[in-house]
């Protein structure tokens, strides 16, 4: 199956509740991408839709250029997490995987393979309904992967994880886009992504806000910014400022320059003999690539009506 998820001018209303306005985005094979945005921007609803859960008024939705509806062996091409608490408490865990294995025709065998990779080892046995939040995250996730999916859709999975946990599942989500499967991870916290998405569908009210690399969204914000650590900070100044920078003090020997390299920075600061004791161009976190696009997009702002 090609490993896409394709979704394509979704609207949906929910009675005065506009949750899609024209959704549209493109998830490719061989990468994570980040599913971002505030609270209520209409991931779930979007992911709900994907899965046949929800229908759209309008638009569509297709996953290895099918609706879901049709897949043949749904379990086995597309795997998600959509909400960890969806468990028959009493149900042992490996019962539960046991019963989703079954109705697709899956071995016991492969639950005891999932169950392994998602580290659930001994708790299996044990009853979901007394599973912490981070362990059902896990259980959903190795539910999620019982039929070897080529794609993957998991909502918030994150949620209720300890730092060991968000890093492990990190390195887990990174694992199986490297297999060449397309994952496609909601989150409405950009920092939970760092180092995880390569590709982000940024979402604001129901619409897409931007869909970008997560490296080119990082140049974007870094934008030619560089500190420098200099004991001359007024002959610094004077040798800049008139070459183009714009220069601001940041601390008693820091300065921060905008809208020129690095490099010129130093060989200017070089040719006047002007002491620095460090200078580096600064790289925007995530977080901070995230600020700006929505400090631009006038989508995030305010939550008055829709
Ligand atoms: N079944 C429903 N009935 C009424 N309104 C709904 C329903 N499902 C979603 N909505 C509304 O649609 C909007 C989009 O919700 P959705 O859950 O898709 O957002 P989200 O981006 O997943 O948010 P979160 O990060 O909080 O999960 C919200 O205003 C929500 O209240």
């Amino acid at each position: 199956m090609d490993a896409t998820i394709e979704v394509s001018g979704l609207r949906k209303r929910f009675g005065q509740v506009l949750a899609l306005d024209g959704m549209s985005f493109t998830v490719r094979p061989g990468q994570v991408t980040g599913f971002v945005g505030p609270n209520g921007a209409g991931k779930s609803t979007t992911m709900r839709v994907i899965l046949g859960l929800d229908t759209a008024d309008e638009g569509t939705a297709l996953v290895g250029g099918m609706p879901y509806p049709k897949l043949r062996n749904p379990l086995s091409e597309v795997g998600a997490l959509l909400d960890a608490g969806a468990l028959q408490p009493s149900r042992t865990a490996r019962n539960h995987l046991l019963w989703l294995a079954h109705s697709q025709g899956l071995s016991a065998k492969r639950v005891d393979e999932v169950a392994e990779l998602m580290g659930l080892g001994g708790a299996i046995r044990r009853r979901a309904g007394g599973y912490s939040l981070g362990m059902r995250q896990r259980l959903g996730i190795a539910a999620a992967l019982l039929g070897d999916p080529a794609v993957l859709m998991l909502d918030e999975p994150f949620n209720g994880l300890d730092p060991e946990g968000i890093l492990w599942v990190r390195g887990f989500l990174r694992s199986l886009a490297r297999e060449g499967r397309a994952v496609l991870v909601s989150s409405h916290l950009m920092s939970e992504l760092q180092d995880t998405a390569e590709h982000l569908v940024v979402v604001g009210r129901g619409q897409v806000v931007a869909d970008t690399a997560v490296s080119r969204l990082i140049a974007a914000a870094s934008n030619g910014r560089v500190t420098l650590r200099t004991p001359s900070r007024e002959s610094a100044m004077e040798t800049l400022s008139p070459a183009g920078a714009i220069v601001t003090v940041t601390g008693p020997d820091t300065l921060v320059i905008e809208g020129m390299e690095a490099e010129r920075v130093v060989s200017l600061l070089t040719r006047d003999a002007v002491p620095f004791a460090e200078v580096s161009a600064h790289r925007a976190t995530l977080e901070e690539a995230y600020m700006d696009l929505t400090r631009a997009s006038v989508e995030f702002h305010g939550g008055a009506g829709r």
